[in-house]
């Protein structure tokens, strides 16, 4: 199984964080967000020209939030306090130094759309695709990613993914702005898309993230980014919540 995060330096100077809990789909739990704000830092240390954030497994980058410790009998107040980390670890890949690629193995659902968010680029293998379903489940999304969310595409296009919850195919979101390359199934492996990054200097790849930062401005999207948490935990303890959880926890017995 090994370590939940994982972190490495490559030769090429750029740093690769995988989510490893592929038999949960990579949902993201306490200990896996403690996990992913260390090693964020300690890339931060290591000057590289960029930092890829990946997930183990085939199937999926990450499924969200681990809805066994973000379950549907905590209080709202509880459940701030479980969101609010993964909202600092997403702040993080804002300021990080580089930018962030996501770079996505399989699909997305839920707060694992936020966290690809909140990477500066989004290059994904064909045949996947990504929900914001947060909706669908009584809640919103809940790590600020929705705020961000607004930021990287049409704002209105963002209100009616978020709104409708819907799963959309990863050429729709390439169509929207939301995911930049589609690498074919055969070309995932060698990793050729990455060397127009791997190219440039690890001076030229600081000067461009502080470009993109002064415009995408993370001082200002905190206030945002902390509403988001709040709002999403407001909707905690609702019918519609409760019973959604029930339903995924119920699904297989
Ligand atoms: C916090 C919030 C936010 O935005 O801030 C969110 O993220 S809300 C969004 C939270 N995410 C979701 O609602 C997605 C829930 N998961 C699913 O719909 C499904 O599991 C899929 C991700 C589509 C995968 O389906 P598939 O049939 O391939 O596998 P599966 O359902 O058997 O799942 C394999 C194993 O992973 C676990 N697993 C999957 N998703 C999980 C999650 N989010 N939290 C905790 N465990 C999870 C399953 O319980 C199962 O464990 P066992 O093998 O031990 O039974």
């Amino acid at each position: 199984m090994g370590e939940l995060i994982t972190y490495e330096r490559h030769m090429d100077d750029y740093g690769i964080i995988r989510l490893n809990r592929p038999e949960k789909r990579n949902a993201i739990s306490m200990e896996m967000t403690a996990l992913l704000k260390d090693k964020i830092q300690k890339a931060e240390k290591d000057n590289l020209k960029f930092l890829i954030i990946t997930g183990a497994g085939n199937t999926m980058f990450a499924a969200g939030g681990d809805l066994s410790e973000l379950h549907g009998e905590l209080s709202s107040e509880e459940a701030y306090f479980r969101l609010f980390p993964m909202m600092e670890v997403l702040e993080s890949i804002l300021y990080f130094p580089v930018p962030v690629i996501a770079k996505l193995n399989g699909n997305a659902l839920g707060g694992g759309c936020e966290l690809a968010t909140a990477c500066d680029i989004r290059i994904a293998k064909e045949n996947t695709k990504f929900g914001y379903i947060q909706s669908t489940i009584g809640i919103l999304p809940g790590w600020g990613g929705g705020a961000l969310l607004y930021e990287k595409v049409q704002p209105s296009f963002a209100l009616d993914w978020i709104t409708r919850g819907d799963v959309l195919s990863v050429q729709e979101l390439k169509d929207r702005g939301w995911i930049h390359q589609i690498i074919e199934e055969e070309s995932w492996e060698d990793e050729k898309y990455l060397s127009p990054y791997i190219e440039k200097s690890a001076q030229q790849m600081r000067l461009l993230k502080a470009q993109y930062r002064a415009v995408i401005q993370p001082e200002e999207l905190r206030r945002r980014m902390v509403e988001e948490v709040k709002a999403s935990a407001s909707l905690w303890e609702s019918e519609a919540h409760k019973k959604a959880l029930e339903n995924f926890s119920l699904r297989k017995k």
